[in-house]
């Protein structure tokens, strides 16, 4: 690892590089809608066999099939391989220009357009991550390359007469076992990370310097950079013991009406590799650094997947590292993750950890959004500069913030006596702040999204006229209702307290009030819920009586499979209370369907997808009609899938509960056979214990007993054993009501 920069004569070297024929058109920003959700990006870079490495004379373990995929040997058959395939491969021969401008390139156009970036650095101890990131002297990295074109784009697009000034700023932290240090200030201790109210992750306290050139920016990195932890292990002389993180930040500040400001945050991000210790030998320090950067590569492992799983908690705060990361793994930036690997055979197992990793990141997605609100003296200006609203010269805008500043505000900010008839558009000066924003928001946001309407303010003169004339009215209108309102509750808190019955007290016009006002006060105590399937039944049997949950009570009793005492859990539970006609008759129509209906037909049922639905349809087929519906919800325990695990000689049948859900939802029981079963025979092992009233579904009851238990709380794929085949999945348990 070399921490330097390329020095100051390769400046121009690089320049022309990074400006070579590969550049994206990045001074094109365009201000749009809000973009879509956008995937986690995923590149694969394999390093060559460097100098001076043991066992460089073998043939590498992974080889590079085409520009985006890759295979590697599959240990446990050797005669096969294992193919990943990704946004972008890399091969030994790859060069940074390639890494830079085939990946990270091409998401810095996003800062402008006040949206966040980041770039992760992936990879086992000795892969090659910092060398991706920041290179050396002759093959600068990633982030003197972002640098240098990121201030060459902001020098463009911020030039004088452009409507927006911009400004770059750094910070360069690292995360050493689980403490925040500000690499640009290291007296400053362990930082904390904090999230704001729109979601932003921020550390306040961190040092951020101005930056205008590179020069600048080498001035801060390069000094910084010496503050990083490194240390010597057996796998790499120049170790990085600290996952390393710049933050460049890109503030724009519009110079016209309605000075809008955007931030755009790029994080460029140096992980620490992960390590096994057996090889790197670490001790001591070593070995307790090593355990830190485990953990936290670990949380990141399990943040990705919770991510893929969409499951309701991501465990973003178990680190430090991914709660910083919050932003960048399924938060609001555009992200790349460069996954590195080495050739060597003794990284092969670190090798295929990484590929799992980064197979598995590239499920992930963000939902990048620009981060764009009012300068905050923006309102200011609006406010004071009534000439600019009023007079005919529309130049006066052309008038960038700083210098409205410095205007008087003298015959501006004068007292408005409340006698004085204001006129709309002096209305509009003077307006509530709150009321301005929202205005000019909608304004901004008609803007955005392209409307062909006309902005409310940079409307000519005399339409403003009338749009502020109309929103007076409205004004008005809303007062005199107020009014009319508080009178009339008055008048019924007068009757109420002198307990008046008297029959000619104008009881039409105060009953109803009373009335209204005791339910709109009282929360409701009933939820009307309609299952798909009833809805769709109610409509045609107008008879049918409404349908409601009632709540029963704080305590309720969770139904238990293995016959210990059933436990109480104290929560609010809701029963149904459903004609039983009507489910009857509901259950009987989705019998038919079930029985009669093609997959086509199924697929209205809810839950049911078209693997689903075609499930159904082989099962029918395979065993006859089926004769049952029964009702799911509470906790009562689902079959999810039934399957078989192990070799031959210890292979056992499993049956995968869930309480309350179906496919899809993770956590429940695996019950597994005590006994080994002979290959093949998992159904008829599991299937024996098939319920005779309803041959559909399993007996779980008279299945269980003979079953070992295991259970978790919030299982992860891993959680099943690797060659654990899950057989087919029990359709009637998809069956909601
Ligand atoms: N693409 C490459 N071309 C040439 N040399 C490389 C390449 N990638 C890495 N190296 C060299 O391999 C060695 C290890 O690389 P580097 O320090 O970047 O690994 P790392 O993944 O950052 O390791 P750690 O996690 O331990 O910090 C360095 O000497 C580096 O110069």
């Amino acid at each position: 690892m070399d921490s330097g920069l390329p020095a100051q004569p390769r400046r121009r070297e690089m320049a022309a590089a990074t400006s070579g024929a590969g550049r994206c058109p990045l001074s094109k920003v365009r201000a749009g809608r809000r973009p879509p959700p956008a995937r986690v990006r995923v590149a694969v870079r394999l390093r060559p066999f460097v100098d001076g490495t043991a066992g460089a004379n073998d043939a590498p373990c992974v080889q590079g099939l085409d520009s985006c995929s890759l295979e590697i040997a599959n240990w446990r058959n050797h005669q096969e391989t294992l193919k990943y395939q990704f946004d972008a491969f890399y091969g030994e021969r790859s060069s940074q220009q390639d890494i830079y401008a085939g990946s990270v390139q091409p998401i810095l156009r996003h800062l402008l357009e006040g949206q966040n970036a980041s770039v992760l650095a992936y990879g086992p101890t000795g892969a090659g991550k910092t060398h991706t990131m920041l290179g050396s002297p002759e093959q600068p990295g990633v982030i003197p390359r972002a640098l240098m074109d990121l201030l060459q784009l902001t020098r463009e697009e911020g030039a004088e007469g452009r409507s927006w000034a911009l400004a770059v700023s750094m910070s360069y932290l690292e995360i050493y076992q689980e403490k925040v240090l500000d690499l640009l200030d290291p007296t400053s201790g362990d930082l904390v990370i904090r999230e704001d109210c729109r979601g932003n992750i921020l550390i306040p306290g961190l040092t951020q310097k101005p930056i205008t050139s590179f020069a600048d920016f080498e001035r801060h990195f390069l000094p910084a950079s010496r503050n990083r932890t490194v240390g010597a292990t057996r796998l790499n002389q120049r170790s990085s013991r600290s996952h390393a993180v710049l933050l460049v930040k890109v503030d724009q500040r519009e110079r016209f009406a309605p000075f809008r400001q955007r931030e755009g945050k790029l994080y460029l991000i140096d992980l620490a590799g992960s390590e096994d210790n057996r090889r790197t030998g670490n001790k001591g320090l070593r070995l307790k650094e090593s355990g830190a950067i485990n953990t936290s590569l670990f949380v990141l492992g399990k943040v990705v997947d919770a991510l893929n799983q969409g499951l309701p908690r991501v465990p973003y705060r178990d680190s430090k590292l991914t709660r910083l990361l919050q932003d960048s793994l399924g938060g609001s930036a555009h992200s790349i993750l460069i996954a590195n690997i080495a050739p060597e055979r003794r990284f092969y197992l670190d090798t295929v950890t990484a590929l799992n990793f980064a197979a598995r990141s590239k499920e992930v997605i963000n939902r990048p959004f620009t981060n764009e609100s009012l300068q905050p003296h923006a309102l200011a200006p609006v406010r004071l500069s009534q000439k600019e609203l009023l007079g005919p010269s529309e130049a006066k805008r052309a008038r960038g913030p700083e210098e409205e500043e410095t205007r008087s505000p003298e015959p501006l900010a004068a007292p408005v006596s409340a006698s004085q008839k204001l006129s709309p558009l002096q209305k509009l000066s003077s307006m509530d702040p709150v009321m301005l924003e929202r205005l000019l928001s909608l304004d901004r946001l008609l803007g955005s999204q392209g409307s062909q309407g006309t902005p409310l303010l940079s409307t000519p003169r005399r339409e403003r006229m009338v749009l502020m004339k109309t929103v007076e009215e409205k004004d008005l209108e809303i007062e005199r209702l107020k009014v009319k309102q508080k009178e009339l509750e008055a008048k019924v808190l007068a009757q109420e307290s002198s307990g008046a019955k008297d029959e000619n007290c104008s009881p039409t016009m105060l009953r109803p009030l009373a009335h209204r006002t005791v339910s709109v006060a009282k929360p409701l105590k009933k939820a009307v819920v309609m299952p798909l399937q009833l809805l769709q039944e109610q409509a045609a049997s107008p008879r049918a009586e409404v349908h409601i949950l009632k709540k029963r009570g704080r305590k309720r009793k969770l139904e238990s499979l293995d016959g210990s005492e059933p436990e109480e859990k104290a929560e609010d539970c809701w029963e149904p209370q459903i004609s039983p006609e009507l489910l009857a008759h509901g259950r009987q129509k989705i019998l038919d369907l079930l029985n009669k209906g093609s997959a086509r037909d199924l697929r209205s049922l809810q839950r049911i997808g078209q693997k689903k639905a075609q499930l159904i349809v082989g099962w029918r087929e395979l065993h006859g009609p089926f004769s049952q519906v029964r009702a799911q919800g509470g906790q009562h325990w689902h079959p999810v899938g039934v399957g078989e695990w192990g070799k031959s000689g210890t292979r056992r049948a499993f049956l995968h509960l869930s309480p309350g859900g179906g496919p899809g939802t993770r956590g429940g029981h695996i019950w597994e056979t005590d006994g080994v079963i002979p290959k093949g025979d998992v159904s008829a092992s599991l299937l024996s214990s098939r319920s005779p009233s309803c041959p559909q579904l399993l007996n779980v009851a008279s299945f269980a007993p003979s079953c070992r238990r295991t259970s978790w709380a919030s299982p992860r794929a891993s959680a099943v054993p690797p060659d654990c085949r899950l057989l087919y999945t029990l359709p009637v348990c998809l069956i909601h009501m």
